[in-house]
Order: C-alpha cells, then structure tokens, then sequence
C-alpha cells in the first residue's frame, strides 16, 4: 500500500511512500510526511558526484555559469578551423561517467550559431552510459553553415552538457494497439 502525496502547483511532482513501512492503516500526518521528505534528501540543492576526468589538465573543469543553470559549458581543448559548409568535431576535454539512470545530452550555447556560425549536424549529442573509457572525450560536432571558415580557440566554449533522467525498457509487444489521437497539427492551430 502506498501513500501518494502531490503538489498541485506542481503536479508533475510526486513522492511515494509505503504505508507498510509504517504500519498498514497509518496515516502519516503532515509533519511526519515532511521529516519522511527530509529523510529522503530531496533538496533543491543537493548535487550529484560525477566521475570526470580532463584530456589537459591545464583546462579548467567544466563549469555551470549561474547557480539555476541547468547546463555545464564544456571547453574546448584544442584549436579548430571548420572550412565553408563543412562538418567538424571540436574535442570537449572532459571524460564522463554518466550516472546510472541518466544520459548526458550536448547541445549547442544559444550564442553559438550567430558568433561562430555553428550548428551541431547531429541535433544533440546523446551520451551513452557506458561512453567513459580512457579515449571517451566528449568530441562537439559541428556544421560552419556559413560561406567563409571558422576557428574554434582552445579554451572557447561552444556547447553545453545537460544529465536528463532516461529509462532503458523491456518491450512488450502486441497485436493492436488503442486509438489514434492524430498528430502533425491535427488539434489545429
Ligand atoms: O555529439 C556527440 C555524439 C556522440 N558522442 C559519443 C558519445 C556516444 O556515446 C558515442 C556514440 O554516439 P551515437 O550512438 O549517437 O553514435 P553512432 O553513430 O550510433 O555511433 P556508435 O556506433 O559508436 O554508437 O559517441 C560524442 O562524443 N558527441
């Protein structure tokens, strides 16, 4: 049996605790819920331990830029000129363990594409888990949509890293599925 509390200024936010553990027919009253959430550690500001680990040491750590950024900008190792209409691969200095549960998502600074004329061909950069070996450096792909070439400097920040919740999942296939709801504008404007 569990108990789900939710916020509806929030509701996307859920904390689930099992009854059992305290007894069935227990109802916890507020203040027991709240030293339960304490005791969970759920705070705004408790990070997480990443493994990293630099190419040049003389780089400093990726860094995130204000205490709510969500991404970290990654530095570019080294010096990279990408001709007119060309793909590239800028080097991110940095090894990553990505947590269990999570993958590491690289997307370009918003600033990139008019100060360097740079768009990353690939949308976003998925990091897989398991991208952590001793020659796993994150590496920026990058498209110069413009006519004219782009040097990358060492030590410029392009792009950004971003750990998102994910699930692996067993599938359980079926014959039919349910209805249709329609998609690409069917709900109108
Ligand atoms: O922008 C990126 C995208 C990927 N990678 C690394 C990490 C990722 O775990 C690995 C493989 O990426 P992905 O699976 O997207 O590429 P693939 O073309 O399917 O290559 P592979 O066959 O190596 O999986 O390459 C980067 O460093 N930067």
């Amino acid at each position: 049996m569990y108990l789900v509390v939710g916020w509806q200024s929030q509701p996307t936010t859920r904390y689930i605790f099992p009854l059992s553990a305290a007894g069935a027919n227990t109802l916890l009253t507020s203040k027991e819920l709240f030293s339960r959430i304490l005791a969970m550690n759920i705070t705004t500001n408790e990070l997480m331990a990443v493994a990293i680990k630099r190419v040049d040491t003389t780089l400093p750590l990726p860094g995130y830029a204000t205490a709510g950024s969500v991404g970290f900008d990654l530095v570019c190792r080294e010096t990279v000129t990408i001709g007119p209409r060309e793909l590239g691969r800028v080097p991110g200095n940095v090894i990553v363990q990505t947590p269990p549960g999570y993958m590491l998502m690289l997307t370009m600074r918003s600033s990139t594409a008019k100060r360097k004329g740079l768009l990353m061909p690939n949308g976003v950069g998925v990091i897989d888990q398991d991208y952590s070996g001793e020659g796993d450096e994150l590496l920026i792909s990058v498209y110069n949509f413009r006519d004219e070439a782009v040097t990358v400097e060492r030590g410029e920040r392009i792009a950004q890293g971003i750990f998102v919740p994910v699930a692996q999942v067993a599938w359980n296939e079926v014959a039919e599925m349910g209805e249709t709801r329609g998609g690409f504008g069917s709900t109108g404007h």
